[in-house]
Parts: structure tokens; C-alpha cells; sequence
């Protein structure tokens, strides 16, 4: 990790997809200890900026860092131990164990899938974790949307990397799972992990993230949670008038159309 905690760095970022600018000129940094919502209208590019910082979509022009590297620089196997990526839609092509499944998070650090051992049991912490431990002998294609998306969830955390990247996490979410698992990944944060997570509830990610990237059509705001999420920024982003109702620490954000 570079000096003072930074893991993730755009420097001058643009993303083109399709021929289409998504972001120009970003630059951001994410420390270990922060937890990230990147916030935006539906197509703006939030996916696609998680999918470059994972090193799956090449910038246009500037550049990621990751623990102080330029992303090209890093091995399959160091960009793993570095990095995790939560994709917004899971594959599954043939049966197997969900335990099995989460055990594949492990293999960048030489895991395999035994019957018994460190792995095994990481992997069944995971599944607990997410709340899943009673379905670890259960069927991966026999699952429900969300259920799969919380074993994904598992794999990452097996995975244990320093920087969880994720897309969604909280779609296909009952509103009990999607408050368990916005505490786990504030959780994460607390515990020194940097979380970048793509979210479409502008309250939830008011409620648990530390800092919030605003992505709109006519450029991006970065900042603390208490920089950012505000009635002016919120409106030029999405192209709403928010405000804010209700008395106490959780006041609730509510969106008009213009
Ligand atoms: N594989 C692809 N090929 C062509 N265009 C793509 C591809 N993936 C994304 N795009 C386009 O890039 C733009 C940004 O997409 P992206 O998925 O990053 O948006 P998003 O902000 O995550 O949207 P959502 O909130 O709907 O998930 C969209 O206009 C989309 O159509």
C-alpha cells in the first residue's frame, strides 16, 4: 500500500465505451478505512468505472493505481490478493455445493477444495457472515437471485481482499438483507478494508458509507458522505429536487420530479 493509507488511485481518468465519453478528468483516491457509494443515473458508467478499477476495462486515458502500481503492472495473482470485484450478475453453468463455490475465492491465496481444513472453514465463516450457513451444502443453481448474490458476496469475503470493489451489492436484496449487508461492508471499512460499492438507495448510502462519488451527466463530485450528499449535488446527478424530511439522526432524502 502506498503512503497514507491510499489503495486505489485514478489519476486524470477518462472512460470511453462504445464511443461514448462515461468519465473525463477523475481523479479520486480510496484509503484503506473508507467506504465508498458511487451514486448515478442508470448508464451513467458506475459499473464500468468499477470494472477499470478492477483492471477488466481499460482507461481511455489517465490511469489506476492500485497499492501504488499502475494496474498493468500487477500479476493475475497480486491483482486478486489486492483486489475483489462483486459483479451486478452471477453464471453459473453447472451444479455444486455453495460451500464449494465460495472456496473458489480462496484459490489465489493456493486454496483447493478439500473436505476439511483452513479453507473449508474460511469459506463457512463467509457463508455465515452473509447469512447463509444453513445453504452451504446446497445446490448453487437451485437458488434464489438474492441468495445468489449474497454467496457471491461470500466468495469475495473468502477472497479477503484489500479493496472490495462492488457492483449492486444490495439489488435482488430483501430490505432486512440490505441493511445486513451495508453494516458488513461499513464493517469492512472499520476494520481497515477500502469498500467501493455501486448503489441505487441514495438513504442507505447516506446511512452506512463514509464517502460518496457522485456521477452525472455533466461531470462527478467527490467527498465525504457529508460533502456530497446534499439536495443541490443529488438534483444535478440525477435530474430530481431532493429534499430532506423527517427529524432526528435519520432524516430520509425525497426525491420530485423536475
Ligand atoms: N459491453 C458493453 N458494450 C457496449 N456498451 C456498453 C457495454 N457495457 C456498458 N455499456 C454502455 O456503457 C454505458 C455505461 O454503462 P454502465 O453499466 O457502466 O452504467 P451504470 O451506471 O452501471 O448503469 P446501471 O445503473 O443501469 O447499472 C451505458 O450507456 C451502456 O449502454
Amino acid at each position: 500500500m502506498s503512503a497514507g493509507g491510499t489503495l486505489l488511485q485514478a489519476q486524470a481518468l477518462e472512460l470511453r465505451v462504445s464511443g461514448r465519453t462515461l468519465l473525463q478528468g477523475l481523479d479520486w483516491q480510496v484509503g484503506a478505512g473508507e467506504f465508498w457509494c458511487v451514486l448515478g443515473r442508470n448508464g451513467v458508467g458506475k459499473s464500468s468505472l468499477l470494472h477499470a478499477a478492477a483492471g477488466l476495462l481499460a482507461a481511455s486515458d489517465g490511469a489506476f493505481r492500485l497499492g501504488g502500481a499502475p494496474l498493468s503492472a500487477l500479476s493475475p495473482v497480486r491483482l486478486a490478493l489486492l483486489r475483489g470485484l462483486l459483479l451486478q450478475h452471477q453464471h453459473d453453468a453447472f451444479s455444486m455445493p455453495v460451500a464449494d463455490a465460495v472456496m473458489a475465492g480462496r484459490f489465489a491465496r493456493g486454496g483447493g477444495w478439500a473436505e476439511e481444513g483452513e479453507d473449508r472453514r474460511l469459506a463457512l465463516a463467509a457463508l455465515q457472515r452473509v447469512g447463509l450457513a444453513h445453504l452451504a451444502a446446497a445446490d448453487l443453481l437451485k437458488l434464489s437471485g438474492g441468495e445468489r448474490q449474497r454467496v457471491a458476496l461470500a466468495t469475495l469475503l473468502a477472497q479477503d481482499p484489500e479493496l472490495y470493489l462492488l457492483d449492486e451489492p444490495t439489488s435482488h436484496q430483501d430490505i432486512a438483507a440490505q441493511l445486513q449487508i451495508m453494516q458488513l461492508l461499513r464493517d469492512l471499512a472499520a476494520g481497515g478494508k477500502a469498500v467501493v460499492a455501486s448503489c441505487h438507495d441514495i438513504n442507505l448510502a447516506r446511512r452506512f458509507a463514509t464517502h460518496v462519488l457522485l456521477l452525472g451527466e455533466a461531470g462527478h463530485r467527490a467527498g465525504t458522505t457529508a460533502q456530497t450528499m446534499l439536495p443541490e449535488p443529488l438534483g444535478e446527478a440525477f435530474g430530481c429536487r431532493f429534499r430532506l424530511v423527517g427529524e432526528g439522526a435519520l432524516p430520509l432524502f425525497v426525491a420530485d420530479a423536475l
